[in-house]
Formats: C-alpha cells, structure tokens, sequence
C-alpha cells in the first residue's frame, strides 16, 4: 500500500491527544500560563504552544510529508515520540476500505491544540479540549476529542478536586460506530428546543439567529469542541455560531464524530463546509450550524 491508513493515524492520535491533554493539565496546575494576545479577545497560552508541538512533531515521526494545518504559528522541536499506530488494527475488516489507502494528496490533519483558550485562562476549564480531524478530499473522516479537565463520564470536576481530572477520550471515524457516548438529555428536557452557543464571544448575530428559531432554553458555554460534544450527546439540538470566529481546526475533529453518529454540520446557509489547507480560507466567515435531529428544519428558520 503506498497510500496513508486511516486507521493508523487515529490511532496515533488518541495517543497524542492524551499526551498533550496531560501537557496541558500540567501547565494549568503550574500557575504559569505565560498568556499573549493574537488580537482583540484571541488569547494563546503556553499550553496552546506546547501542546501543538508535540501533536506535529509526534504526527512526522510517523508521515514526515502528511498535510498539517495547526491553529498555532510556531516552530516545532523534534521529539522522540512515536505514537502508536495499532491501537485500531481490530476494524481493519470493518472500516471503509477507502479509508485504509487514501491519496496522500487528499488527508489534512487539522489540529487545535487547546480548545477553549480564553475560558482556560479564565480558570473555566471543564470545556477544554484537544482537537484533531483528519479530512479526507475535503470532509472529515476521523476525529480525536480529549478532555483534560473532566472525570471518566466527561462530567466537569472543580480545581479543588483535580485528582480527579483523570481526563476523557472520544475518537470517531465515519463508517464505525463511535464508542463511549451518552444520551446525557435531562428528563426535564426531552421535547424542548435547546440552543448552545458561544460564552466569550456573543454578539448581535447570534443573537439575532437565535431569536428565529424560537428555542425553550439557550446555553453559553466554551469551546467549538465542546459545544458540538454537547450536540453530539443531545445536551443540545442545535449548536449556534452564526458569525465569524471559528476555524476549520476547531471544527474538523467535532465534525467527524458528530457525522460518525448521524449529525450535521453546515454554514448557516445550508452549504457545506469545505476543508482547505489553504490558509486564507481556514475561517469559517459565515458560521456554523451544528445539530444532531433534523438539520433542514433549523437551516430553514434561519434562512426565512
Ligand atoms: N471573535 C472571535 N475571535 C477569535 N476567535 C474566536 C472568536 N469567536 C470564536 N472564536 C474561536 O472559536 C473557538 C471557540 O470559541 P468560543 O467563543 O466558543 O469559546 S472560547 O471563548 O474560546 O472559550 C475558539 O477556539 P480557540 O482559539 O481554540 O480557543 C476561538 O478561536
Ligand atoms: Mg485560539
Ligand atoms: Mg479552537
Ligand atoms: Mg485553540
């Protein structure tokens, strides 16, 4: 075979996420998070830094030539870590053949190595998440979700309990069902219309957006990453960021798993997003819409 396997790079990268979600808990706990500003209200961490680095330098080890497109701008130190690529050898007979000898032209790696940086220099860190998609001729195919700052149910735990941040691992690919998930919907909240979006960066937009899909309950919380698991595990129908913010890294790895278990990620127009490595179009200008039910039903309201 000469093209890459799918299966081996999700397997690295479950390895490397955990890894840097333990580079990331550590840095927290140090005090020092040595933060600079990359604009107005894009805070970036020393977390964010080291996290990225390893992720790359980890991913070339394996695939010295693989299409890399990471949030962060900065140089990456060779390590001696080499991922393990057979984690996932058990699907072999069950993936999509596709996926086992794809075009290496055809696979980015998108990586956000922090997810949610402003809530973590806030000290908000339940929604902090490592993220890594791999597209495959422009979707998402395989995505890798850790979370550093949860217990083992992905449940949020206080600082002052940290010992029990012993972290939470999601990996999907499209084609196998996606393991360790919940249906976390209260009681209480079954029949409702439930919208998720952004906590540090609301503006007008969405609150206009908002206002015509007329939902029961409207959640602010941090994190591309999270808020989609928040979909993904029907804590929300629909995820709302209808104005520009978002990258293709903080969307790539959510959007996989959230395809692998049958939901729907667009612009809020309706047209799919496409994933580029070229770098002038790594933003999603218009929003994203994200739901796990009847995605045509809120493209609708949106575009009455
Ligand atoms: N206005 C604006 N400016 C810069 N960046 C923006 C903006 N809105 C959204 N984003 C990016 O979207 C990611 C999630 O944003 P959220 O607002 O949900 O969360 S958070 O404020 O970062 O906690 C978050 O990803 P990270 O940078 O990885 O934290 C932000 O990059
Ligand atoms: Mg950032
Ligand atoms: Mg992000
Ligand atoms: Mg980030």
């Amino acid at each position: 075979m000469t093209g890459y396997n799918l299966l081996e790079i999700v397997s690295s990268c479950i390895d490397l996420a955990e890894q840097s979600g333990k580079i990331i808990r550590d840095i927290f706990n140090s005090g020092t998070l040595d933060i600079k500003m990359k604009g107005e209200d894009d805070p970036m961490t020393v977390a964010d830094l080291k996290s990225q680095q390893h992720i790359i330098a980890g991913l070339r080890n394996h695939w010295p030539d693989i299409k890399i497109v990471g949030e962060e701008d900065c140089e990456v130190p060779p390590t001696q870590t080499f991922p393990d690529r057979t984690k996932l050898q058990k699907y072999s007979d069950s993936a999509p053949k596709d996926y086992l000898n794809m075009n290496k032209e055809d696979v980015i790696v998108f990586i956000d190595p922090l997810d949610a940086t402003k809530e973590f220099t806030l000290g908000r860190v339940h929604c902090v998440m490592t993220l890594i998609g791999i597209t495959y001729k422009g979707v998402p195919v395989g995505g890798v979700i850790y979370q550093p700052f949860v217990d083992a149910d992905g449940l949020p735990v206080p600082k002052e309990q940290a010992s029990q941040w012993v972290g939470r691992l999601v990996w999907g690919i499209v084609g196998i069902p996606v393991e360790n998930l919940k249906d976390k919907r209260a009681p209480e909240d079954k029949g409702k219309v439930i919208i998720v979006t952004t906590a540090s960066h609301f503006n007008q937009d969405i609150e206009n957006s908002i206002q015509k899909i007329q939902p029961d309950k409207v959640l602010r919380t941090g994190g591309a990453g999270y808020k989609t698991l928040m979909v993904i595990e029907n804590l929300a129908d629909v995820y709302l960021f209808s104005t520009v913010g978002t990258k293709l890294w903080d969307i790539a790895a959510p959007h996989a798993i959230l395809s692998a278990v049958g939901g729907t990620l667009t612009q809020p127009s309706g047209k799919p997003v496409n994933y580029t490595d070229n770098l002038s179009l790594v933003e999603n200008k218009n929003g994203i819409v994200v739901t796990i039910g009847d995605h045509q039903k809120y493209i609708n309201l949106l575009n009455k």
